[in-house]
């Protein structure tokens, strides 16, 4: 999905929430186990209730990953089941020498070698320009760079000043810029980073940023969009454990979409707010 197809579906949903995907085999509803597959199945029952309510889904490919090949097939059967109009996101935080990092590209991009096509993976940048790079270079594909990251550990790096100043989030970003654009490249913030939003669109004014941090977090919507939104809205914001995991019995559909639902109004209200709809 392309930058322009992308505010399409904001605007049209109303809505700019991401909702993430982190499926945990022993937090979902036990009358789901009886299923074959019953990561696949809470999954797809989350994505047909909160579809019309958000524009990406982000599984975080950990909970994947930890339950071997059979959780890689229920990352491909989810990822399969996403609607075409939302942006497939993997949050896999990959990024390591060239040669290996176009392998991960692959893995994540290419679904004629990997089965996998999603339109954004989210990557690392301490290994730098050659690490980055081959992810960009898949067409109509998005590179989603860890900038400034909502957990606490994020400040033991991310805010460090150089000599003359600057926070290395801001040399992630000031840099980067140079290997991708507005239409391939966006940056993670968190949500419970407030303020550093002005900083962020000081030295990227037009790139989309990829939010979490609200909800389970604590992070503040409103905050976010009142120093982070832009012409463009230019935010993906991502809840997970807020939405997926509302309720534990055999409505937790329901209760997730109740969740987006609530969520999606508040974004409503921040678009109508700033005359983006
Ligand atoms: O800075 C970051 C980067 C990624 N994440 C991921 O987002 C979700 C958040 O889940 P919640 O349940 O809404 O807290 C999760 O997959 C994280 O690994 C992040 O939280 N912060």
């Amino acid at each position: 999905m392309n930058r322009t197809e992308l505010i399409r579906q904001i605007k049209a949903k109303r809505s700019f929430l991401c909702v993430g995907l982190d499926t945990d085999i022993t937090k979902i509803p036990a009358h789901l186990h009886a299923y074959e597959d019953p990561v696949f199945e809470f999954n797809r029952q989350i994505i047909e209730a909160t579809a019309d309510l958000c524009v990406a889904y982000k599984p975080n490919v950990a909970f994947y990953e930890g339950a071997g090949a059979a959780g890689w097939k229920s990352l491909q059967k989810t990822w399969e089941a996403l609607p075409k109009d939302c942006l497939s996101i993997a949050d896999a935080k990959r990024g390591d020498i060239g040669n290996t990092s176009k392998m991960y590209a692959r893995a994540f991009f290419d679904q004629r070698h990997s089965g996998l096509g999603f339109d954004a993976v989210t990557v690392a940048p301490y290994m730098g320009s050659d690490s980055v790079r081959p992810f960009l270079e898949f067409d109509g594909k998005w590179v989603i760079l860890l900038a400034l990251t909502s957990n606490a550990g994020g400040l033991d790096f991310q805010t460090i000043k150089d000599g003359e100043g600057t926070m290395l989030f801001e040399r992630v970003i000031q840099t980067a810029n140079t290997w991708g654009n507005a239409d391939n490249l966006m940056y993670v913030v968190g949500a419970t980073r407030g303020e550093a939003f002005a900083t962020v669109r000081k030295h990227a004014p037009h790139h989309f940023l990829l939010v979490p941090g609200v909800g389970a977090q604590g992070g503040s919507l409103s905050e976010v969009c009142e120093y982070g939104m832009n012409a463009d809205c230019g935010l993906l914001v991502n809840a997970t454990r807020s939405i997926i995991y509302a309720a534990d019995g055999r409505d937790f559909a329901e209760r997730a979409r109740q969740e987006a639902l609530a969520l999606q109004r508040e974004m409503e209200r921040e678009l109508l707010m700033r005359g983006i709809i």
